[in-house]
């Protein structure tokens, strides 16, 4: 028997006890143990009164790398912009570990190009939230900004005005500033899309480490060698959860098939 949940489990009285269990790494889900993280209860959610998502329910475990996977327009983006609280429920509940509100990293290409502004100051820009209304830094924020700077190997770059930046570089300069608000839930919406090969290595290392200090590190993706190296993964398709549990139980070729209206064409 896989131990993904699927849907069809999700439906059962067995999911909802498991949601709201205490013991998170316990029963069929092969959820990592952990602290509570993000939990979707039946969540519906949409734009213009259209639900997108239908009757979500998904478990995020903190301390953990969750890849969220599903062919174009599954309801990915929604389902993280949900989770930010920039997508509003229609029906269910989201909660929320305790300590603030989500980093949310969106891509590049949503960023306006003409900002005015060096990458050291974009990176900045994560700690606002920590300083108050007058947003001076202290020490420990620099040396926090440093840090992600180096993490993701731009510090050399620090100076340089975000327009003046590739889409690559200008990706790992939000990815920094995603990791210096120090969220208990980091979301990154395809952070590697059309990056190369060490930009790709810089973030996952930094989704990584993320996790390992804690976080519910959760991305957005489209490449599924980038989803089985996660911890834990929700596969999405036509706004419905279509199995969620570690990577290989997720990722069969039954269901990657069937999200992605292969089986169609493989005579299944
Ligand atoms: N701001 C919006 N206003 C109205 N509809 C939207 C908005 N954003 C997304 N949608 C719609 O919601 C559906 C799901 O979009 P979403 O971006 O969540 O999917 P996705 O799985 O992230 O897709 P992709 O892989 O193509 O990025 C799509 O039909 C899309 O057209």
């Amino acid at each position: 028997m896989t131990q993904a949940r699927t849907q069809a489990a999700q439906e059962t009285g067995d999911a909802a006890d498991e949601r709201t269990g205490s013991s998170p790494g316990a029963g069929p889900t092969a959820v990592p143990s952990g602290p509570a993280g993000v939990m979707l209860d039946d969540v519906s959610a949409g734009y213009d009164g259209a639900d997108v998502l239908q009757n979500v329910s998904a478990l995020i475990p903190r301390g953990a790398v969750t890849a969220i996977v599903g062919p174009n327009g599954a309801g990915k983006s929604t389902m993280i912009g949900v989770i930010a609280g920039v997508v509003r429920t229609t029906s269910g509940r989201v909660t929320l570990p305790p300590k603030g509100r989500p980093a949310l990293v969106v891509q590049h290409s949503g960023v306006p190009d003409q900002l005015p502004i060096t990458v050291r100051e974009v990176v900045r820009m994560g700690r606002w939230a920590h300083r108050g209304p007058w947003r001076r830094l202290r020490r420990d924020d620099h040396r926090l900004v440093d840090d992600a700077l180096d993490r993701l190997g731009i510090a050399d770059l620090a100076r340089r005005r975000l327009s003046s930046l590739s889409g690559g570089q200008r990706q790992r300069a939000l990815v920094a500033q995603g990791l210096v608000q120090h969220s208990a839930v980091l979301l990154l919406d395809e952070p590697t899309a059309g990056l190369d090969v060490a930009a790709r290595d810089a973030i996952a290392a930094a989704l990584r480490r993320s996790a390992d200090d804690g976080t519910a590190a959760v991305h957005v993706t489209h490449d599924l060698a980038d989803a089985d190296r996660a911890d834990h993964c929700v596969l999405l398709s036509g706004g419905r959860v279509v199995a969620e549990g570690r990577p290989e139980e997720v990722l069969t070729h039954d269901t990657v098939d069937h999200a992605w209206g292969l089986d169609r064409y493989r005579g299944r």
